[in-house]
């Protein structure tokens, strides 16, 4: 088997509602290897979102171990339009993770961001729009670069196709599938549609009444 990127043992999430607890998900373990596409899927209201905020450490009150192997993973949303700063141009918004890390100087982070545009498809003169200034397709591969510039192998993406036209949508998808291949990346990938899962997802997680259910795609 490939490298672990992620381990879930046991794992119990509870919301706090008052002075009670409420638990939302109970007894949730599985891993997550290196370049492989999981779906997490599941009814409104299962859990999905609850777990990828607890994956990423978003969520205080729950038990069982979280085990990162590598950078801690990233989120894409259904609208990345939320998640990036509107008064920002692109270039800045994909410089602040290689600020954070204060290893590279000016000119070797806009390198940095150039090249990461290129492996999203975009073309370098990006770098100087806003988001306001990019279609929905562009911005969520604007979140990609973003995510991947933090140096993670793992994107926990939650519905990151809704929002999308059909055409565009399969662009992303083969995007999705490019990272996977060529950079190892691994997803956690949160979807309604089982089609989509079944298309692009080894295995699926399958959540309902606080558990989880392992399947093969075959
Ligand atoms: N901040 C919160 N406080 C209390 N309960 C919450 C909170 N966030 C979510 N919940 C509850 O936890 C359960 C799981 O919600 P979650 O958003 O994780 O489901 P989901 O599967 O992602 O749903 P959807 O597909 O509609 O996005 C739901 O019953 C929800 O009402």
């Amino acid at each position: 088997m490939e490298n672990k990127v992620m381990e879930l043992k046991h794992v119990n999430v509870y919301y706090r509602e008052g002075r009670k607890k409420k638990q939302v998900l109970e007894d949730i373990s599985f891993s997550v290897y290196e370049g492989e596409i999981v779906g997490l899927a599941g009814e409104s209201g299962s859990g999905k979102s609850t777990l990828c905020k607890c994956a990423l450490g978003l969520l205080k009150e729950y038990d069982g171990e979280i085990l990162h192997y590598t950078k801690r993973p990233q989120m894409i949303f259904q609208d990345p339009y939320k998640s990036l700063n509107p008064r920002k141009k692109v270039g800045w918004i994909l410089e602040e993770p290689l600020k954070l890390e204060r290893k590279y100087i000016k000119t070797q982070r806009r390198e940095a961001v150039e090249e990461m545009l290129s492996k999203v498809h975009l073309p370098e003169e990006f770098y100087d729009k806003y988001p306001r200034e990019l279609s929905g397709g562009q911005r969520q591969r604007i979140s990609i670069a973003l995510a991947l510039l933090t140096g993670t192998k793992l994107i926990l993406a939650d519905e990151p196709l809704s929002a999308l036209d059909v055409t565009v949508q399969a662009q992303m998808i083969r995007l999705l599938r490019e990272l996977q291949e060529k950079e190892r990346i691994a997803y956690l990938f949160v979807s309604h549609d089982l089609d989509v899962i079944s298309m692009l997802c080894s295995r699926v997680l399958f959540l309902k009444d606080r558990k989880v259910t392992e399947y093969e795609n075959l």
